[in-house]
């Protein structure tokens, strides 16, 4: 839409917001009037909070504290933004926050914090038995008298001019029934206190000159912008409020110590993962250390967990494990010199001289596998001398290496590490090595209370070491969030490897999917139902695994074309076919970074907008989403396009490697690998599973 038709539609919406407002604010103010025991100030906020209630708001006031006697909660707000734990204070003097504490008049006031925080408590528990997750609900300290707009943790501290826009331009979160649901619990739970409830329709009283509240022009203005802001915004997607109530009480579970919580694709982990994350921001006041392996997954849950719960975003960092590491080592002061580049010369040097002529290369003569080796298994364990190296179990790796093999691997490693070394450079493990030695040496000064692991089967034993040094064995320290079929770098680890004891109900299995059919799925289990694999807590699973399934809209679309050309002329047809808006929900993905060089061309020459998935932070854009099967972990979309989708697999059958002397067992673990990566993309889909095939 044009920008002119876009703001038309804005200063219509804004008159329409005005006049229903003008008629809601009358009638709340008649309401307010009638609230004898309340000061004037107080009075203004009722008559905030009133307006509210004319528009499918329920506000409960003056509600008994379940399990007290005498303790009351004053008001509980139910509305499409959430549920608000609401404490309205009288106080002569403006609220303060400094250092995390409250104060008004130089005097502390942290027990009023305290009493809002357990009150709020006590709502999460009870409309978790619906399904309702704790980042809907807020508390709120509101000030008669005051004009204040900020936080105590997860305490929103407002003023009395401020509560009412703030609530009116809260994200749509709850739909009608689940509000009507949620207060009709509440009202249930937390029980009038002496029959104080506010009548919903109170009788019309004439407003006389006296009782027009002061300021009312005013917040009759910012309540108009609110609720214009409000009207505008998308809702809340279903899944950001509501889970199941399963996944509700692995959120807010109390772990002794590190926990686990894995299951196929599409089960809802991240879900969990990133509520847990909220939970444990709002119930510890600390900072939480959101992981993954990738780079771009850490943006769009930065995203996603900033639009479920803005109070706590601040207090969760989601970063990538190296960058992370890297500048956790910059603040402690450890030099540091990550040179990719420098490090691949380094190790292509080695080969040269070592490991070319070496019996490595009997087994494999492509480079690649080798500097594999030392990248995941050796410096990715931590391995340091040979015999350690002779011994060790090469978890996901199915060449058998005999001793002599071994030798030949060492002699490239350190041939690799000395010409590193001489050109004064880290590769990636060192930095992770780094800064598990920092983190081991201080393991006192963490910055965090929790940190929580997603894709963690892509980690390496060193990385997730690391991780685990930052929080220990402490309650709710360390979870864990992966799922071992998903594996798409080579190589591997045991948790107990690692030091990390998961045992009794700290390890989760979730075996609902929320996002795949079954056509879809059985697409993708296809794939690997012949791979057996071993996931991180040792134990092996076979490829075809049995999970519920709540999504039925998926569909799978193949499309085989005699040319690399009919083909991709296809894949352009299907994207433009896609309808206003759609691309936004769509994504190519591809096994190569040379594909994505093709496919980027193709896609730009027919006038099909692109967004790299390094790009990508999770906010709707209008073009197709671009990317490997790689970057695309973690994340899924409406429509997903995979162009040519059997020719990397094809290839290394067809190739069997690199030449005769290929011995296959190498071979296999790349095909493996491959259908791994394929599965991950494939299981992306939520409603299309376009696969392209080019087959004379
Ligand atoms: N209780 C639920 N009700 C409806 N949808 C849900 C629920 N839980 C999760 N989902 C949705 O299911 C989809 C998959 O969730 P999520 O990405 O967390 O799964 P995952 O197990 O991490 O997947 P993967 O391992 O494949 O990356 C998402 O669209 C999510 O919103």
């Amino acid at each position: 839409m044009a920008a002119g038709g876009s703001a038309s539609r804005r200063a219509q919406e804004a008159r329409r917001q005005e006049r229903l407002l003008r008629e809601q604010w009358q009638s709340a103010r008649r309401q307010a009037q009638q609230w004898e025991a309340a000061s004037e100030g107080e009075r203004r906020i009722a008559a905030q909070l009133l307006v509210l209630t004319e528009r499918g708001w329920r506000l409960l006031v003056d509600r008994r504290w379940p399990g007290t006697r005498t303790a009351n909660v004053d008001m509980l707000l139910v509305g499409p933004g959430g549920v608000f734990v609401i404490d309205v204070k009288n106080w002569r003097s403006a609220p303060e926050v400094s250092d995390g504490r409250l104060c008004a008049g130089g005097e502390r006031r942290d027990e009023h914090a305290a009493k809002l925080l357990a009150v709020t408590k006590a709502a999460e528990s009870a409309v978790a038995s619906l399904g309702m997750s704790p980042v809907a609900v807020q508390p709120l300290m509101v000030f008669a008298g005051h004009r204040v707009d900020t936080a105590l943790g997860r305490i929103r501290l407002l003023g009395e001019h401020e509560i009412g826009p703030a609530l009116l331009s809260e994200c749509r979160r709850l739909r009608t029934e689940s509000v009507r649901a949620m207060a009709d619990l509440l009202e249930r739970v937390f029980p009038d206190y002496e029959g104080s409830a506010v009548a919903h329709e109170a009788p019309p009283t004439p407003v006389t000159q006296q009782q027009v509240m002061p300021d009312g022009l005013l917040d009759l203005e910012s309540l108009r912008d609110a609720a214009l802001e409000g009207a505008l915004r998308a809702p809340i997607e279903q899944w950001m409020t509501f889970l199941h109530p399963d996944q509700v009480a692995l959120v807010r579970r109390n772990w002794s110590g590190p926990a686990r919580i894995s299951g196929p694709a599409g089960t809802g982990k991240t879900v969990v993962g990133l509520h847990r994350a909220v939970h444990l921001a709002k119930r510890t006041g600390g900072r939480i250390l959101y992981v993954t392996f990738a780079n771009n997954l850490p943006r769009v849950q930065g995203t996603f967990l900033k639009t479920m719960s803005p109070a706590v975003a601040d207090r969760v960092d989601f970063r990538s494990l190296h960058s992370w590491a890297q500048e956790f080592l910059h603040a402690r002061g450890v030099p540091v010199r990550l040179h990719g580049d420098k490090a691949e010369t380094a190790f292509s040097l080695a080969w040269k001289h070592v490991g070319r002529g070496s019996r490595l290369a009997e087994i494999d003569p492509r480079p690649g596998y080798w500097r594999e080796e030392i990248d995941h298994v050796i410096k990715g364990r931590g391995i340091t001398t040979f015999e350690e190296y002779a011994s060790v179990p090469r978890r996901r790796r199915r060449t058998v290496l005999r001793r002599a093999h071994r030798q030949a691997v060492w002699e490239l490693y350190e041939a690799y590490e000395s010409r590193r070394t001489e050109r004064g450079v880290h590769d990636f493990n060192d930095v992770l090595s780094l800064a598990l030695a920092e983190a081991r040496r201080h393991a006192d000064r963490s910055p965090y209370t929790s940190v929580i692991v997603d894709e963690v089967q892509d980690l390496t034993l060193v990385g997730v070491r690391l991780l685990h040094a930052l929080v220990g064995d402490t309650p709710n320290g360390l979870l864990l969030v992966g799922d071992g079929q998903q594996a798409v770098y080579p190589g591997g680890f045991r948790l107990a490897e690692a030091g990390v004891d998961i045992r009794g109900d700290r390890g989760q299995v979730l075996k609902t999917n929320y996002r795949n059919s079954k056509q879809v799925l059985d697409a993708a289990l296809t794939v690997v139902a012949d791979d057996a694999f071993e996931d991180i807590d040792g134990l092996r699973t076979p490829g075809r695994r049995e999970v519920d399934l709540t999504y039925h809209d998926g569909r799978v679309v193949r499309v085989t074309k005699p040319t690399a050309d009919a083909h991709d002329q296809a894949l352009l047809d299907a994207l433009r076919a896609l309808r206003d808006g759609a691309r936004a929900d769509a994504a190519v993905l591809c096994p190569s970074m040379r594909a994505i060089g093709h496919y980027q061309r193709l896609l730009s020459q027919g006038g099909i907008p692109v967004c790299l998935l390094e790009h990508y932070d999770g906010r709707a854009v209008d073009s197709v989403k671009l990317g490997t099967y790689r970057r695309a972990k973690g994340l899924e979309f409406k429509y997903v396009y995979l162009p040519q989708h059997d020719a990397a697999l094809a290839n290394e059958a067809a190739t069997g490697g690199s030449g005769a002397t290929e011995v296959p067992e190498t071979a296999r673990e790349r095909e493996e690998l491959l259908r791994s990566q394929l599965f991950v993309a494939m299981t992306r889909a939520r409603d299309l599973l376009w696969l392209g095939s080019v087959s004379p």
